[in-house]
């Protein structure tokens, strides 16, 4: 199981941080709680009142035969349970209502944080597992909000002002009534520990079998072509048994924890029972204090009895605020400078600069790597598969940062800048290409949201998308679902070629498909990126020899280390790994390759 922070807290202080957390999120709603606690106070006075109204009848009203006052302790009794709904609802709505925002708040929180992190930390993350923290983490300390933050407080005055008025009424009996709660507390403590632990087992087994789901039905053409159907559902079963044995487990505990607390309650009550009757034989209690007394015993095993309930909701929410905080105290490897201006308008220099990387510490994956790409010129990245080529195009996003050497753009360390202000001016046209849910439109304008219907128009032209968007009945308006599985694949490449051509950008990284594609498609493609890479800086990672030849700078990379660069002629004359690759693709010289039946990109210079 992913862990992120360096180890999980201790377990007090993850349940002081998880109130500390909790409290910055719903400090600046103290009015509402202020609310919540008047009409919980009003709700302890209100259940004080009516157990002295019983005294009160047995008392005095029956031995004085006052008939007269019947009613008016009637419409007492009535009229308290009235005002306690009212304010049950009142302090159960506000309650809820300071949860739900809380909530929301963190959610939000954590959502940013996540967002935040570098590449390094959703390589190593699976999505799942982070979606059942922003979601069911979550959650669950909502009902801690909810009913518990507040409650523990107006429980525990409530306790103490119980035990002080019974104190005063008999201090020896409240004394002996006491003695359970060291008890209580050490049990509490005890199983509170063993709790969070079975509690934390139970949510993560459940992240598990997110993770799981979510890998398996983003995967599921890929099942299903391999009929792995009944393999993959093995393997389900395996992930939900794991997660039902630790929910067993930790609703052992949780079980246990209730009767035990009872238990220890009746004690108490034996307790006062028989001293109080006692005393009462001796005449030194009337039986009206003995009523009186067991009613206040029960209010005051009531917080003991909500508490402990409360200590369920406590100690699962605090295993599920240390996963939170595992979340939250990781910290991203790519950080903006505190300094960091904007990365001025681009001219296009891209100069690497004797690049060391590594994504392991241990596994050097770029050595040494120089390289200049002029303003407005192609340079392709060639080289067998694992060669560096992607991460060469990664350093220049700063997706990640080189471990030695740096990497500049018009002279400007990319270090130096703001991330946004770097990404912004870049065109990514990917060989993975994401298409989110929503229009086409929406998908087009993606890196522009402000751009006109015109400019969208102009771009899906310029990227020979507007004919066949056009062809939907919807248009621009056509929503593509998930991945966009509604269109081809030549179309998707073509919006994504359009996306770029609308963001306009001075530097471009093409990470050049490697599916091959029916004639006419890859011919629409090579036009669509003609016309976004005439006059840019770009830097292609190609796999298909034919696209590049134009490309004013060949770079061929191997096991991280360019081993030649030059122009497509110079490299095919010096009869090295250029040429040893291009007489694989080509056999009997490009043009009696089927690969070749392609426009070359232009060159740009
Ligand atoms: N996110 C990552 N974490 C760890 N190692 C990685 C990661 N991405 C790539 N690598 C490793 O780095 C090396 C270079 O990968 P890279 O993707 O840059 O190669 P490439 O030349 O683009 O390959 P291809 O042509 O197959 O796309 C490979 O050995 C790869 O296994």
């Amino acid at each position: 199981m992913t862990r992120y922070a360096a180890d999980v807290q201790p377990a007090r202080r993850s349940i002081w941080n998880m109130y500390k957390r909790l409290w910055t999120h719903a400090g600046s709603q103290w009015k509402t709680m202020l609310a919540a606690a008047a009409a919980m106070i009003a709700i302890s006075l209100l259940e004080f009142a009516i157990p002295q109204l019983t005294a009160y009848t047995i008392d005095h009203a029956i031995p004085d035969k006052r008939y007269d006052q019947l009613l008016w302790i009637a419409a007492g009794i009535l009229g308290a349970a009235l005002l306690l709904g009212l304010f049950s609802y009142v302090s159960s709505h506000l309650l809820s209502l300071v949860g739900l925002r809380t909530v929301n708040s963190l959610r939000n929180e954590l959502y940013r944080h996540i967002q935040s992190q570098d590449m390094a930390f959703f390589d190593k993350t699976r999505t799942g597992d982070l979606m059942s923290r922003i979601t069911g983490d979550v959650s669950i300390l909502q009902q801690l909000v909810s009913s518990g933050m507040l409650q523990i407080v107006t429980e525990m005055v409530t306790f103490l002002a119980i035990a002080l008025y019974m104190l005063y009424i008999d201090p020896l009996l409240t004394l002996l009534m006491l003695a359970t709660f060291p008890l209580l507390f050490l049990f509490t403590r005890k199983v509170g520990r063993r709790m969070r632990t079975s509690f934390r087992a139970v949510q993560e087994t459940s992240a598990e079998v997110n993770s799981h789901l979510q890998e398996n039905l983003s995967g599921i053409r890929l099942m299903k072509a391999y009929a792995s159907e009944p393999y993959e559902a093995e393997r389900f079963t395996a992930r939900t048994s794991r997660n039902m044995q630790a929910s067993i487990k930790a609703n052992r505990f949780s079980s246990m924890f209730s009767p035990t607390i009872d238990l220890l309650n009746y004690l108490g009550m034996t307790v006062v029972l028989l001293f109080g009757a006692w005393q009462a034989m001796s005449g030194r209690l009337s039986i009206g204090a003995i009523v009186a007394f067991l009613a206040y015993l029960r209010l005051l095993q009531n917080p003991v009895r909500q508490l402990s309930r409360l200590m369920n909701t406590i100690q699962q929410s605090a295993a599920a605020y240390e996963r939170i905080e595992e979340v939250l105290d990781t910290k991203p490897t790519i950080i903006e400078k505190e300094n960091a201006r904007a990365l001025p308008e681009i001219q296009g220099l891209v100069e690497y600069r004797h690049v060391d990387f590594a994504y392991q510490t241990d596994v050097p994956v770029l050595r040494d790597f120089h390289l200049t790409i002029a303003p407005g010129t192609m340079t392709a990245l060639v080289g067998s598969s694992g060669a560096g080529k992607s991460t060469v195009a990664h350093l220049l996003s700063r997706f990640y940062d080189p471990t030695q050497g740096s990497v500049l753009i018009d002279g400007i360390d990319v270090k130096e800048v703001q991330v946004a202000s770097l990404r912004k001016q870049l065109g990514i046209v990917s060989q993975d290409i994401v298409l989110l849910n929503g229009t086409i439109r929406e998908n087009i304008a993606y890196g522009k949201p402000d751009a006109t219907d015109q400019e969208v128009e102009e771009a899906a032209k310029a990227a020979h998308a507007h004919a066949f968007i056009q062809s939907f009945p919807d248009g621009y308006q056509s929503a593509v679902g998930e991945r966009g599985v509604k269109l081809s694949g030549g179309q998707k490449q073509r919006l994504s070629i359009a996306r770029a051509i609308l963001k306009n950008p001075r530097l471009i990284i093409l990470d050049e498909a490697t599916a091959a594609l029916d004639t006419e498609s890859e011919q629409l493609i090579q036009q669509a990126l003609s016309t976004l890479l005439a006059g840019r800086t770009c830097l292609v990672i190609a796999h298909r020899l034919s696209t590049i030849q134009q490309a004013d700078q060949i770079v061929v990379l191997e096991q991280g280390e360019i081993i030649e660069s030059g122009t497509h002629d110079e490299l095919l004359i010096r009869h090295g790994r250029y040429r040893q690759l291009y007489d694989l693709q080509f056999p009997k010289g490009p043009n009696h390759s089927p690969a070749h039946n392609k426009e070359p990109l232009p060159s740009t210079r």
